[in-house]
């Protein structure tokens, strides 16, 4: 990406955009003011996991060393990594292109820009994007979560018609998103945990590392035991139609970003099992702070058992679960703040009236 300067620079010229929005790629405020066009920071991760990191006042050195700390002034004591998550720290320091850290090109890129927008909004994050524009001392705006409108699924469709043939919000529903690549131990455990809880389950994950087929990794005599109500999927689904679907009640994921929004604006209760640094955040989010959703326990060395994942569903699932009534009146709560008339598309609005007056300022 950071080859291709010259094209980006020879489409900017010929298209004279009022705005280029980037993320990863920290020469693009120079090139932009050197055309005269505002360069706006956009963030498809959370405004925690900016905060946590990659402030100015942020960086691991002498007097901040490796440890799970938040830098100072950072708005959240739960809204962190614990101790034995610390070792994420170091990740921003590895090279991430030529001559860069991944550190260097998020704080630089936001350094420069004319302003950093955020997928999120005010009512979760608000202290996150405040601390930010503090720390960076320019606007932060925000774009609201940008989920599209759910289309109807076609009877027809094959997770449609499966998921049909069980009993409202009794199915579990597991996906981890597009990073996730998975050890095949930890992937058997995940699908004995499973089928340890007795429910209906729905699963697409990749094949483990290792395994060419998903079929080659499950555990021994699994397919026999869980007979027709667990699936385990090695591809794509169309998450945000399952999500929606009747039948659906439990949706363990990884907590990406989408996948946080998504789970927020829909009715199965959630269960995080989160693995990369901003995944963890979100789930400290949902799990502590708005507490709409159950995090799964973990070793100190990352690793879950499939008793931890039996019991993280099973206390969202079973009825006179306290937990799991607690969670469900918190998520309905959300939920119709969310998708309320007018929430999202305010934000839009919002985020271009202020485009516009970004662009007022230049003249
Ligand atoms: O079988 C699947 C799996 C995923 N999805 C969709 O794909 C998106 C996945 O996005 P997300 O939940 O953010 O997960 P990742 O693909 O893992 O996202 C990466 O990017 C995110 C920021 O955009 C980060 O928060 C994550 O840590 C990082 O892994 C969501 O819209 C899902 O609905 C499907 O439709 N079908």
């Amino acid at each position: 990406m950071d080859r291709t300067t010259d094209q980006v620079e020879a489409a900017l010229r010929a298209l004279k955009p009022g705005f280029l929005l980037f993320d990863f790629p920290y020469w693009a405020p120079a090139l932009a003011s050197k055309l005269g066009i505002k360069s706006i920071y956009y963030s498809a991760v959370c405004a925690a996991a900016l905060a946590r990191h990659p402030v100015p006042g942020g960086q691991v050195s002498k007097d901040r060393p490796i440890a799970a700390v938040p830098p100072p002034g950072y708005p959240s004591l739960t809204v962190v990594l614990r101790p034995h998550e610390a070792w994420m720290e170091q990740l921003p320091y590895a090279p991430f292109g030529e001559g860069v850290n991944l550190y260097q090109r998020l704080t630089t890129g936001m350094k420069c820009c004319d302003a950093i927008s955020i997928r999120t909004c005010h009512e979760i994050e608000g202290p996150f994007c405040d601390y930010l524009a503090s720390q960076y001392g320019k606007p932060v705006l925000l774009t609201g979560p940008v989920l599209p409108k759910p289309l109807p699924t076609p009877s027809e469709d094959r997770w449609e018609q499966w998921l049909s043939g069980f009993k409202p919000g009794s199915v579990i529903f597991c996906a981890f998103g597009s990073q996730h690549f998975p050890e095949k131990d930890q992937f058997q455990e995940l699908l004995l945990g499973l089928e340890l809880t007795g429910l209906p389950f729905l699963v697409a994950l990749k094949p483990p590392t290792g395994a060419a087929t998903i079929e080659e990794a499950l555990p021994e005599g699994f397919q026999e035991r869980v007979g027709g109500r667990g699936v385990v999927h090695g591809g794509w689904v169309p998450q945000p139609s399952i999500l929606s679907h009747p039948s659906v009640g439990c949706f363990v994921s990884h907590c990406g970003f989408g996948s946080m929004w998504e789970s927020l604006t829909s009715d199965p209760q959630i269960v995080l099992v989160p693995e990369l640094l901003d995944q963890i955040l979100n789930t400290r989010l949902l799990a502590e702070v708005l507490k709409v959703a159950v995090e799964i326990e973990k070793e100190e060395n990352g690793w879950f058992l499939k008793e931890s994942l039996c019991r993280a569903v099973r206390s969202v699932m079973d009825e006179e679960s306290e937990v799991g009534g607690l969670v469900r009146k918190n998520h309905a709560k959300w939920k119709e703040t969310l998708t309320s008339q007018g929430f999202m598309s305010n934000y839009i609005d919002n985020f271009v009236h202020q485009l516009q007056q970004l662009l007022v300022k230049k003249r």
